[in-house]
């Protein structure tokens, strides 16, 4: 799956992702009022209202782009119709030709590590018979209960050849209060950095690794100094508009092949027609907005990595 996503990545000449995190009030009133007249004012009604405004976003966004990233929270938060709708997010993208980054962010004790790495990377023996679950393609996974909350994804990872994304220096404003405390005088994001470079090692795809990081893009500084710490990790960099990251901030995070990283934008994109800037789309066009907001988002990495 590494190879394929960056495969994908030559193809689009964009190495972005597009964060589908669904919330009723993004959704437009014409989409909204459709969904609850056929299914009424229900989870039901909710989950198909995030359905056709995906498929919309997607439609107009699928030839420009390699990958997509549905957070499953934002589906989640609708119970089992939500998740009906994530698991129909998942195979529609998949179908587009996508690579499927589900951000499930899971990590526990091995054995439920186990079942969350074949629930959603893998497949369930059921008898004689074995069923793929959520079947992403990449997983992010939390890294905070050690090695052996990380293996059983990456056992999966090596039977199913999909991969991982682990957390390393998140995006959010208290990431540091864990994240950055040091011991023997280095940050903790330094060691687990230099712990998923190893776990890469062991699941090498052509020249980067199965085993992926997230850094976010609200800190290049240490971006830059990860990027040197896992030469061949992909770096998935949240953070990128509604965050505050922007093009110029992460040019440390690509290697010198223009490859290594890939950026996520969610709000900034599905959600691109209620911003000043997309305004004159207007709601019925909320997806062309959202093309225009993918077009504009490579322009500003590109152009960043043209003159680094
Ligand atoms: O793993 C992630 O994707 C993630 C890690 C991180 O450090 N920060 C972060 O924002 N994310 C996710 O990236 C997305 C960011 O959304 P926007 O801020 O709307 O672009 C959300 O789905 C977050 O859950």
């Amino acid at each position: 799956m590494i190879n394929k996503l960056i495969s994908n990545i030559k193809k689009t000449n964009a190495p972005i992702v597009v964060g589908l995190d669904p919330m009723l009030n993004y959704i437009p009133e014409h989409i909204q009022k459709k969904a609850f007249a056929d299914l009424g004012e229900t989870l039901e009604g909710a989950a198909e209202a995030i359905w056709q405004y995906n498929k919309g976003i997607v439609d107009a966004t699928y030839d420009l782009i390699p990958a997509v990233k549905p957070q499953i929270a934002m589906y989640e938060q609708f119970g089992i119709p939500g998740l009906v709708a994530y698991k129909k997010t998942v195979d529609y993208c998949k179908s587009k030709g996508l690579v499927v980054i589900g951000d499930i962010k899971r990590g526990d004790i091995g054995s439920t590590s186990a079942a969350y790495a074949v629930g959603h990377l893998g497949q369930v023996q059921v008898g004689s018979k074995k069923y793929a679950g959520f079947d992403e393609d990449f997983a992010t996974v939390n890294p905070y209960l050690g090695s052996d909350g990380v293996k059983p994804f990456m056992d999966v990872c090596k039977e199913e050849k999909k991969g991982i994304f682990v957390l390393v220096k998140t995006s959010n404003p208290s990431s540091g209060e864990f994240q950055d405390q040091e011991i023997n005088g280095r940050p903790l994001y330094e060691l687990v950095g230099e712990k998923v470079a190893q776990w890469g090692d062991e699941l090498m795809g052509d020249g980067y690794s199965y085993v992926g990081a997230v850094v976010g893009a609200t800190y290049p500084e240490m971006g830059k100094v990860l990027r040197k710490i896992m030469p061949k990790t992909f770096i998935l960099v949240p953070g990128y508009g509604a965050q505050g990251g922007k093009g110029a901030d992460l040019v440390h995070f690509f290697n010198e092949d223009g490859l290594g990283a890939i950026v996520n934008s969610s709000r900034g994109i599905i959600a691109a027609y209620k911003q000043e800037k997309y305004k004159e789309f207007g709601a019925e066009n909320y997806a062309d907005a959202s093309r225009q907001a993918v077009k504009d988002m490579i322009a500003d990495i590109s152009g960043a990595l043209e003159s680094r």
